[in-house]
Parts: C-alpha cells; structure tokens; sequence
C-alpha cells in the first residue's frame, strides 16, 4: 500500500482542527417516524440530539439495535430528514437543501456499508468509477483518480476482478475506494466491519485509520464491536432509545462509564471480569465481619502507581487482590483492580485511594 501523501486528495483536504468548528453538528434534532399501526402515534427514532463531531475525528457512535445509530448517520448525507433541528454539515444544513444542493453534500459525505453495496456486474475499478461518472467527471481524469485510489487502498492489481471475484475485505477495500472517489469530508461507516473475520477486520480499521490520520477525513462509524470504538475510535457517543446519553473522548467514556448502556456495552471488554467464587460469595448488605469487595480504576497517569502498596505502607491497611487487568484504550493504559478491603477500614481506604486520582466502587461483600 502506497503512503497517502501521495493521493490525490493531499491537496484538496482541510487540514484537521480539533479546536476549530464541528464537521457536523447536530442541533435538537427530532427525527419521528409515521405511525405504522392502528391506533400507534409517530415513532421517535430520534429526541432532540444535540451532538458535534469534531474535524477530523474518528467518532464512533454505539447503542443498542433500535436506538436511532442509523438514522443518525442517515441525516448527515440526508438520507432521512429531521422532523425538527437542524443537521450542520460543513457549516451547510442539510435539511435546507434542495435535490441539487443534496447531490453535492452527498459528495462530500462518502459512505460505506456492512454489505458492501458493490455492483456485481461491474468490476472493482468500474464500482470505483461510479461516483465520478454520476458526477459527471470525464472518462480520462476518472482514470487518473482511480489508479491511485486503488492502489491506496491496496487493489491496483485486483480492479478488472467482479465484486463475486473478491473476497470480503478486498469488497470492503473497494467499498472505501468509491466513498473516497468524490474526496469527501466525512466517511460515514455503518457496520462497515461487522461482516468481517477479525483479521480482515483489523486491516480494514488500518486503513481507515490511515485515511483518517493522513487526509483528515473525519469518520463516523456505527458498530456494535465494542474493540473497534476501543482501538480506532478518538470519541464515542453512546445513544439509548434516541437520545445521547454519553458522549467523549474514548478514553474518558470508556475507563469511567457513567450510563448503565455504555457499561453494559463494555462488560468483558475493558476492565475484568471476577471470579465465579467471588460473585458466588457475594452480598449487597455490609454485615460485619464481610469484607468489601471494591473495583478500583487507574486511569491515565496514575495507570501504573503503585497506589495500592503505599496503601499498606501509609495506613498500614491491607487489601487482598481478587481480579486485576492493564488494559489499553485509544493507545492509553488504563488499569482495574477488584480487591478485598476489611469494611472497617473501608471509608479511609477509599479516601485514599480518591486522594490520589483514582476511582473506587464497592461491588459488593464477602465474608
Ligand atoms: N423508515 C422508517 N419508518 C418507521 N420506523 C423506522 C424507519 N426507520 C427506522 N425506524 C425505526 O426507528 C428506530 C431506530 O432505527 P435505526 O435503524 O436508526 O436503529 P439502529 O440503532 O441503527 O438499530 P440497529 O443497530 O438494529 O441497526 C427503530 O425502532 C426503527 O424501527
């Protein structure tokens, strides 16, 4: 695969500005669809979002199936279109634009699918092409866009092959390819890897963390893999029955999950998971005599102290380690703990702990 420096786009993209004014801004957006039953009232897919996707972002969105991830992304190449609010794309809104006005964003916003949504009677280069020939760009300068774009997205020596000739990553490869083709500000990702074996899944996320870091192209994803927001993704927006309930950098949302959807999401991905003859032995009332069983989170700098010795040493308080795991998110360390603290000493054990930057949860108590 050839460094993106050399793309066509090089030129052509806005250089990335975390600080600077969102790509897209969601503002009080209602999206409600017709009643579809006897009797039913309008659906809200959507209630009063408001939500800025920061230029050059990776910003991955995740809720649970029904909780309006779609139609979200669907407003921003208007797809869908708000009931009420406003959908700011670029400083243009969407929902003001007539038909001409949405071919043009829909240029600027580039999409990709869980199925790929190739043409099967067209090769990899012609499923390349389509969007420059809808957009009326001559025959000569599509080829001159295309041959670096495959070769960008490594397919230079696969583009006479039909989509039934390729395999799953190389159609996803393709799929990126055509988003790409109109130099777009945004990819829009809609389960783009859930249809991938784990492998194919990690070089697809390269190459849109490539495409990220080098053109500046913001990406929106919608996934249901909790790994990939974990590995790609810079922020996270956690919707629940249309509403944002959620919303961060990676890192912040995921070490401390404040919504009980976003921890849900993240049981068995981050932190640990404790031991049979723990939760089996464990009781929500402090009884004396029980021990508390306490999940204390690390996070950023104090990843790795040794807060927990210094415990024992300072206040001469001992704890028994009953789980531990250092993971890792968005390339950060970040470490939990599940341990045994006598409830005697609990409260200045946690003060303690707290002092110094850390979090403490009581799970529960054991005897
Ligand atoms: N055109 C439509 N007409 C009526 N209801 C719709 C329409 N499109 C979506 N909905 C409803 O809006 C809600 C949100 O749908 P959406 O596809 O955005 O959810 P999602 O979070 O992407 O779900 P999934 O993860 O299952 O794809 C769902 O209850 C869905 O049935």
């Amino acid at each position: 695969m050839q460094p993106l420096s050399t793309s066509p786009h090089a030129a052509s993209t806005p250089a990335t500005d975390p600080a600077g004014p969102p790509i897209v801004d969601f503002q009080s957006v209602t999206k409600r669809f017709p009643a579809t039953g006897e009797g039913a009232g309008d659906f809200v897919a959507l209630s009063d979002v408001d939500l800025s996707i920061r230029r050059g972002s990776i910003t991955g969105i995740i809720g649970r199936s029904g909780a309006g991830k779609s139609t979200l992304v669907r407003l921003v190449n208007g797809l869908e279109r708000p009931t009420s609010g406003r959908v700011v794309v670029d400083g243009t809104d969407v929902a003001a634009l007539d038909e001409k006005g949405l071919r043009a964003i829909r240029r600027s916003v580039g999409m990709i699918f869980q199925h790929f949504n190739l043409l099967s009677a067209r090769t990899a280069y012609g499923n390349v092409a389509l969007p420059l020939e809808i957009a009326g760009v001559p025959a000569g300068e599509i080829r001159k866009r295309i041959l670096p774009l495959l070769d960008l997205v490594g397919l230079s020596d696969r583009s006479s092959l039909y989509p039934a000739q390729l395999s799953g990553g190389q159609k996803q490869r393709v799929g990126i390819a055509r988003a790409l083709a109109t130099e777009p500000k945004v990819l829009l990702s809609d389960e783009a890897t859930s249809a991938l074996d784990p492998e194919t899944t990690r070089q697809v996320l390269a190459l849109l963390k490539q495409v990220n870091a080098d053109l500046g192209l913001t990406v929106l994803l919608i996934t249901h893999e909790m790994q990939v927001v974990r590995e790609i993704a810079s922020h996270v927006a956690v919707l629940d029955k249309g509403s944002i309930v959620e919303e961060g950098d990676t890192y912040s949302v995921f070490s401390r999950p404040a919504h009980e959807t976003t921890r849900a999401f993240l049981e068995g991905v981050t932190g640990v998971r404790l031991p049979a003859f723990v939760t089996s032995r464990m009781e929500s009332e402090a009884a004396a005599g029980r021990s508390a069983v306490v999940k204390v989170v690390f996070t950023g700098p104090t990843a790795t102290d040794p807060v927990l010795a210094h415990l024992g040493r300072d206040l001469g308080i001992d704890v028994n380690i009953l789980a531990g795991a250092v993971d890792e998110i968005s390339g950060k360390p970040f470490g939990t703990l599940v341990v045994a603290i006598d409830r005697e000493v609990l409260e200045p054990a946690r003060r303690f702990i707290e002092a110094r930057g850390l979090t403490c949860e009581v799970m529960g108590y054991v005897r």
